[in-house]
């Protein structure tokens, strides 16, 4: 199908297009990568009547690390960049783990990591990412700046904390602390489609060894990406065994409440959630034994 008619708008400026949002506020749609919101109008899910392109906005577009122990990531930075940055994947090695499993070369050739975010599809990776590593989003509207924790930012299915006048600018990371390990693991049907289940783990050793924090996150099993940390909070003060793993597996099945899909009954998807959060905080584990 074709797109239902829309007006154009090359944005020259941030200025610009935060202006032409806020005058036309949901009529409108920011084009990033266009990787969800192009197809979302082939299909007429999506009938903009205005589409703002923010892609010669090249200010939104990079990395650097406004202080340190911090990675900032502008919204219009696009996965080929992060991939192809080995000092990034380095701080925030989760992206070496998910981004791979990000659709397929062509795609992220073109999509962005703002894109991505304000999509908020609870089966993509990075939501999940954002919420095990506390990121901070950045979001500007013609009448000022904000900033909003990544627990706060998605809230619902397909749908975040962004008002209609409001942009992603950028999201700002915590590098990997010392004596931490990260893993992001999922199961798809096939390379590149949406996960099934996907889960990021984050565990912080104390200097006796002992688990400080331990920061769990899935993508694919509910209407928004799920904060699991609370399932792991037993395992906090003590040492990581298998029995406690288990625990906080059992945790997670319990807390999460998959729909199902076409692929995957809720039943499956609560198992797979299970294994992938003993499989990923495992690994995180022997990353931080490997690195030490
Ligand atoms: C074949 C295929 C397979 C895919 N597989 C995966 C996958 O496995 N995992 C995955 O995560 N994704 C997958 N995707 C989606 C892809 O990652 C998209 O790139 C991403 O969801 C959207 O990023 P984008 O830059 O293309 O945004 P766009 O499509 O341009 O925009 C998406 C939405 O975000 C809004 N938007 C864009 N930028 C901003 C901003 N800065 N501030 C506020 N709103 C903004 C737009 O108005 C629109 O509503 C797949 C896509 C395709 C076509």
């Amino acid at each position: 199908m074709k797109p239902a008619p829309f007006k154009y708008v090359l944005a020259s400026s941030l200025d610009h297009a935060l202006a032409l949002k806020a005058e036309h506020g949901d009529e409108a749609r920011f084009l990033a990568g266009g990787q969800s919101l192009i197809p979302a109008m082939n299909f007429r899910l999506a009938r903009p009547s205005v589409l703002i392109d923010i892609n010669a906005l090249t200010r939104l577009s990079g990395i650097d690390r406004p202080e340190a122990g911090q990675v900032r990531v502008g919204a219009l930075t696009r996965y080929r960049a992060l991939e192809r940055d080995g000092e990034f994947l380095r701080s925030c090695p989760l992206f070496a783990d998910a981004l791979p499993h990000i659709a397929h070369p062509q795609v992220r050739n073109r999509g962005t990591i703002g894109g991505n975010l304000s999509h908020a599809d609870p089966a993509s990776e990075l939501p999940a990412l954002a919420i095990a590593m506390q990121a901070r989003m950045r979001i500007r509207s013609a009448a000022g700046e904000r900033t909003v924790a990544a627990s706060d930012f998605f809230a619902g299915l397909l749908t975040t904390d962004l008002a209609s006048d409001e942009m992603l600018v950028d999201i700002t990371y915590p590098v990997l602390a010392p004596r931490s390990g990260a893993c992001f693991m999922e199961i798809a049907r096939r390379r590149g489609d949406f996960a099934i289940a996907g889960v990021a783990a984050v565990v912080t050793l104390d200097e006796e060894r002992r688990c400080a924090s331990v920061r769990l996150a899935l993508c694919g099993v509910g209407e928004t990406p799920v904060d699991a940390g609370a399932a792991a909070l037993p395992m906090i003060g003590s040492r990581l065994t298998g029995d406690a793993v288990e625990a906080v597996a059992a945790g997670v099945r319990d807390l999460i409440a998959p729909s199902g899909n076409v692929h995957a009954s809720p039943d499956y998807q609560r198992h797979v959630a299970g294994v992938l959060v003993q499989r990923a905080i495992r690994t995180a584990h022997q990353r931080i034994s490997h690195a030490a």
